[in-house]
């Protein structure tokens, strides 16, 4: 099939993986209403075309974290991506080292922090919280041995949400394992790439906790059981003292908490919802953006993630207030439809589609995107009258 945009990935990643895959990596929370936002929100926001302006040299380089990056764009972590592809975090990883940009490695990955690292160039970690915290000291002493140039710590899955549709695929749920197996069966292109060739498929990063048990059933009785809901701001003080590089909080959605994180001394945030994945019915990252932006964007690094489907969209996100972004599904689907050559081709698509946003709304550098390029600039989301921009 032909291959033009994001949408395009994800109906080549639909054919090609099983339904249990498929629809983890696409799906959401409750009736993903959250998940929707995030794409319909960012997507009307629109922007203020402008002409004849001399935008023949445009440049997309930026610096976050102290690293001058080629896109102000990263890999964001996706749980067990190496079932998307063979070895797919180190595919990824290749991709973006090769585009020049960030990989951050999820805490529940297939490939280990070890094997991931050596492809990644920069490379981050996300840490989970998780009840045993000797454990979570392993991991970040793990990550900074193996080079992470900053750590993400996710702080918006105390518990994970309510995921219908992995019920009714087989992720989760009765006789999974089976279900799941009759699945592969009938995507033999998939099973024998990633199903076959792609072993081992345990949890890379929880091997030590789980031993031979890190398989793929035991992913969501894991989750489950060892995320740890009784974690509060004054706990993240060990975390800060432990990690001597950037440390970045992932899940904020609301300038109080955004706060929080610059109060505990963090040096950046992710305004994130988890791409709809866990309390369905908040704002989408569109709509909390702002408000954030302005409440720590002059004292902390923000980047944000949610819905981000195009370099359109990568430059909604800037003239909102985020200094950067993280892709989610848009590279899931690139990686499960064509490996690292996809993700390679999806970073190309993006930087493209960035150039024609920023020539034709007259800015030729990534600090110079603000609010005066889009069309409503000045006017903000009035949360009091309904969904609609005013
Ligand atoms: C299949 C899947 C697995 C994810 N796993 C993690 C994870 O392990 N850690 C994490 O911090 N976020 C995780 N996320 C959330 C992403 O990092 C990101 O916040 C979200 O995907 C952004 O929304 P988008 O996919 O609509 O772009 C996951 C998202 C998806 C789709």
């Amino acid at each position: 099939m032909i291959i033009s945009s994001t949408g395009d990935f994800r109906e080549a990643a639909r054919r090609r993986l099983p339904r249990f895959l498929f629809d983890y990596a696409d799906g959401g929370a409750n009736a993903e209403e959250t998940l929707r936002r995030n794409v319909s929100d960012l997507s009307s926001v629109a922007l203020r075309q402008r002409v004849l302006r001399d935008v023949a040299t445009i440049d997309l380089k930026t610096t976050l974290f102290g690293r001058e990056i080629a896109l102000p764009v990263a890999l964001g972590p996706v749980g067990i991506s190496g079932m998307y592809a063979r070895r797919g975090e180190v595919q990824a990883a290749r991709a973006a080292a090769a585009a020049g940009i960030p990989t951050c490695l999820s805490t529940v990955s297939i490939c280990s922090i070890e094997e991931v690292a050596r492809a990644a160039e920069p490379f981050w970690f996300q840490l989970y919280v998780i009840r045993d915290r000797a454990f979570m000291r392993d991991l970040i002493t793990r990550a900074k041995i193996a080079g992470a140039e900053a750590l993400v710590f996710t702080v918006d899955m105390p518990v994970p949400g309510a995921r219908y549709r992995d019920a009714h695929s087989g992720m989760s749920g009765p006789r999974g394992p089976l279900r799941r197996a009759v699945q592969a069966m009938g995507k033999p292109g998939w099973a024998w790439d990633v199903g076959v060739r792609g072993r081992p498929h345990m949890l890379g990063n929880l091997l030590p906790v789980l031993g031979a048990n890190s398989g793929l059933n035991d992913y969501m009785g894991w989750l489950g059981a060892n995320f740890d809901p009784t974690i509060q701001w004054r706990d993240l003080d060990w975390i800060r003292a432990a990690w001597d590089g950037p440390l970045i909080i992932k899940g904020i959605l609301d300038p109080e908490d955004a706060r929080e994180a610059a109060r505990i001394g963090a040096d950046g945030i992710v305004v994130s919802n988890h791409g709809g994945r866990q309390l369905d019915g908040v704002l989408s990252t569109t709509r909390a953006l702002p408000d954030i932006a302005e409440a720590v964007g002059d004292t902390m690094t923000v980047l944000a993630d949610g819905g981000i489907r195009s370099g359109l969209d990568v430059v909604r996100m800037l003239a909102l207030g985020a200094q950067g972004v993280l892709l989610g599904r848009a590279w899931v689907y690139a990686l499960a439809a064509q490996g690292e050559a996809g993700v390679t081709k999806l970073l190309d698509l993006i930087a493209r589609e960035m150039t024609v946003a920023m020539t034709l709304t007259g800015v030729n550098r990534i600090v110079a995107i603000d609010r005066s390029i889009l069309a409503d600039a000045g006017r903000r989301y009035d949360a009091t009258n309904g969904s609609d921009w005013v």
